[in-house]
C-alpha cells in the first residue's frame, strides 16, 4: 500500500512537472515571436506577457502604451505581448499614416468586437465589423455635417445657458466644484437633447436618470474595468464570460428612452433639428430593406451617448484645470471671447465659436496632453509587409497607435508636461508631422463625432470663461494622477476648481 501511495505521488509530481514543462515551452515559443522576426520587443512575464502592470492596475492603458512607445525609442515599431498575443506598437508617423489611411483596406477593423446575442446595443458603429460597419458609417456620416451641427447649435447653446446658471448658483457658496462631474452633467444634457431628443435635466436635477446611467457606464470598479479591458483587449473573454459594454439595466433604460421619444414624435408628427430626427428618417428610408431598425437603431444612439458625453466632459474639465493653473492663458482666452461677444451684441454664434483661434489652440493642447481615448488599434486583414522593411505583420495581428506616447514625445513636443497652446499656432502646426497628433484618430474610421464634440466643448468653455474667473483651490491637483483602472484618461482624484463671477 505504502509503495503504491509513493508511486501515485511520484506519478502526480511527474505529471505536474511535465505539464509545467509544456507550459514553459509554450510561453518560450510564444514570447520568441518578435525576436525571430528581428523586431525589438518588450520584456514579458508568464501569463501576462508585457501587459502585467496594466492588468494589475498599476498603470492605465494609456500609460502602458506610452511606456512601450518610450521603450521602443529610435525604432519605427516595437513588439509587445498582450497576455500571450503578439501585437505591434507603432511609433513612426509615416508607418502610422500607411496603416490608418493608405492601407485601410488591409487594416479596416478594431480588435474589440460586438456580442449581439448578450449585449444587443454593442452592435454600434464603434464595435461593428466589416461590411456592417461600412454600410452604417455611410448612413450615419450625414448626421454630423457642419450644416447639421449649425442646426443643432441652439440645443447646445441652451444647455450652455443652464451650465452658466448652474455655476453662478453654486459659486456663491464659495465651495470648490468637482468640474468633471459638472461638465459631465452639461455634456449629458447636450447629447441627450441632440441624440435622444430628451431634456435629461442633469444640471437641474441631482438624481437625473441619464446621469445615473452615464455614471454606471464609466464606473471604473474592478469588475467594470475588467469588462472594459476584455472588450478592448480580450474579445474572446467577452464572448466566453458574457461581459457587457452596456449592462442589461442600461440597455433597458436606453431602449425605453429611445422608443418612447420616437413614438411620441411619430404620433404627434413633431419635427426637431436633432440626431433622433435623422435616425427616424434613416429608419423610414430603410423600412423596405428592413435594415436600420430595432436595436440596431438604438445601438447608434447609445454609442453617441456613451462616446459623446464622457469625452467632452473630460476635455472641458481638463482644460479648465490647466487654465486655472496658468491664469495668463485664461485672460487671453477671455479677451478673445469677450471681443466676439462685443461684435455680436453679447451673443456667441456658432461660426464664431467654431472659428475662434485661441479657443481652438487651447482645446487642441488639452487633447494633446489628455487624449481621452489614449490608443487607436487596427487588425491586419491579410499578411502585410511594412514598407521599407522585411517585417511582415501577419493576418490577425493587432497594431496599436499609442496616442499618449506620440503626444508626449519630447522630440516633437518639447517639455511635454508643460501646457502651452502655442504648440498649435499655425507655424508650429505646419512644422510637425500631422500623424504625431491624432486625438480623434485618422482615416475612414476617425471619430464621427469630432465636430460635434469640439463645438460642445468650445461652447461650454467660452460661456464659462466669459463669465467666471476659474482658480485652483486646496483640492486641485498640481500634477494630475491618472486613474489606473480607467480605459480612458481620467483623473483619480477628481478636478476641483473655484469659480468667481465676473462683473463686466
Ligand atoms: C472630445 C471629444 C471626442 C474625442 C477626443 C473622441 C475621440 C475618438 C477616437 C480617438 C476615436 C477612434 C478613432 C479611430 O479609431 O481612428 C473615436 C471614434 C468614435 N467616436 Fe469619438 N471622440 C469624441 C467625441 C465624440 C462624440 C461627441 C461622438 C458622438 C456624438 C463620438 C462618437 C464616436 C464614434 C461613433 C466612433 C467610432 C467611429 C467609427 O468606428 O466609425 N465621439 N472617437
Amino acid at each position: 500500500m505504502v509503495l503504491s501511495g509513493d508511486f501515485l505521488l511520484l506519478g502526480a509530481i511527474g505529471l505536474a512537472s511535465f505539464l509545467l514543462l509544456l507550459v514553459h515551452l509554450y510561453y518560450r515559443h510564444r514570447f520568441s515571436y518578435w525576436r525571430k522576426r528581428g523586431v525589438p520587443c518588450a520584456a514579458s512575464t508568464f501569463f501576462f506577457g508585457s501587459y502585467k502592470d496594466c492588468v494589475l492596475q498599476k498603470e492605465c492603458v494609456g500609460q502602458f502604451f506610452q511606456r512601450m512607445y518610450n521603450e521602443g525609442s529610435g525604432k519605427p515599431f516595437f513588439g509587445i505581448y498582450v497576455f500571450n498575443r503578439p501585437a505591434l506598437v507603432l511609433r513612426d508617423p509615416d508607418v502610422i499614416k500607411t496603416i490608418l489611411v493608405k492601407e485601410f483596406n488591409t487594416f479596416y477593423e478594431r480588435h474589440a468586437s460586438s456580442n449581439v446575442r448578450t449585449d444587443p446595443l454593442s452592435q454600434n458603429l464603434f464595435l461593428l465589423k466589416g461590411a456592417a460597419w461600412r454600410a452604417l458609417r455611410v448612413k450615419l456620416t450625414p448626421i454630423f455635417t457642419s450644416f447639421r451641427m449649425k442646426q443643432m447649435f441652439s440645443l447646445i447653446s441652451d444647455c450652455a445657458d443652464q451650465l452658466r446658471e448652474y455655476i453662478e448658483k453654486n459659486c456663491t457658496t464659495g465651495k470648490p466644484m468637482e468640474m468633471k462631474d459638472v461638465a459631465a452633467k452639461y455634456a449629458t444634457d447636450v447629447i441627450t437633447s441632440c441624440a435622444f431628443g430628451i431634456k435629461s435635466n442633469c444640471l437641474l436635477d441631482p438624481n437625473a436618470e441619464f446621469r445615473e446611467f452615464g455614471r454606471q457606464i464609466f464606473n471604473f470598479s474592478v469588475f467594470r474595468s475588467f469588462e472594459f479591458m476584455s472588450a478592448f483587449m480580450l474579445p474572446l473573454v467577452t464572448k466566453l464570460m458574457n461581459t457587457k459594454f452596456f449592462s442589461s439595466e442600461t440597455t433597458k433604460f436606453l431602449r425605453k428612452a429611445f422608443w418612447d421619444t420616437m413614438k411620441e414624435r411619430e404620433e404627434k408628427n413633431i419635427q426637431r433639428d436633432d440626431i433622433l430626427q435623422l435616425l427616424i428618417q434613416l429608419k423610414n428610408e430603410d423600412a423596405k430593406a428592413h435594415k436600420l431598425k430595432g436595436d440596431l437603431l438604438v445601438a447608434q444612439a447609445a454609442i453617441f451617448f456613451t462616446a459623446g458625453f464622457e469625452s467632452s466632459a473630460s476635455t472641458t474639465s481638463f482644460t479648465l484645470c490647466e487654465l486655472a493653473l496658468q491664469p495668463h492663458l485664461q485672460s487671453r482666452l477671455r479677451q478673445e471671447v469677450l471681443d466676439v461677444m462685443e461684435r455680436n451684441q453679447g451673443k456667441l454664434p456658432y461660426e464664431d465659436i467654431r472659428d475662434m483661434e485661441y479657443l481652438n489652440m487651447v482645446v487642441l493642447e488639452t487633447l494633446r496632453k489628455f487624449p481621452v481615448l489614449p490608443i487607436l488599434d487596427r487588425v491586419a486583414g491579410r499578411d502585410f509587409v511594412i514598407p521599407g522593411t522585411n517585417v511582415t505583420i501577419q493576418k490577425g495581428t493587432t497594431v496599436y497607435i499609442p496616442l499618449l506616447g506620440l503626444h508626449m514625445d519630447p522630440d516633437v513636443f518639447p517639455d511635454p508636461d508643460h501646457y502651452d497652446p502655442e504648440r498649435f499656432n499655425e507655424e508650429n502646426r505646419k512644422a510637425r508631422h500631422p500623424f504625431m497628433y491624432l486625438p480623434f484618430g485618422e482615416g475612414p474610421k476617425y471619430c464621427i463625432g469630432k465636430g460635434f464634440g469640439l463645438i460642445s466643448v468650445k461652447t461650454a468653455l467660452a460661456n464659462i470663461i466669459a463669465n467666471f474667473e476659474v482658480s485652483t483651490c486646496a483640492e486641485t491637483p498640481k500634477r494630475l494622477q491618472l486613474n489606473p483602472k480607467a480605459m480612458i484618461l481620467a483623473s483619480i482624484a477628481g478636478l476641483y476648481l473655484k469659480f468667481t463671477k465676473l462683473k463686466h
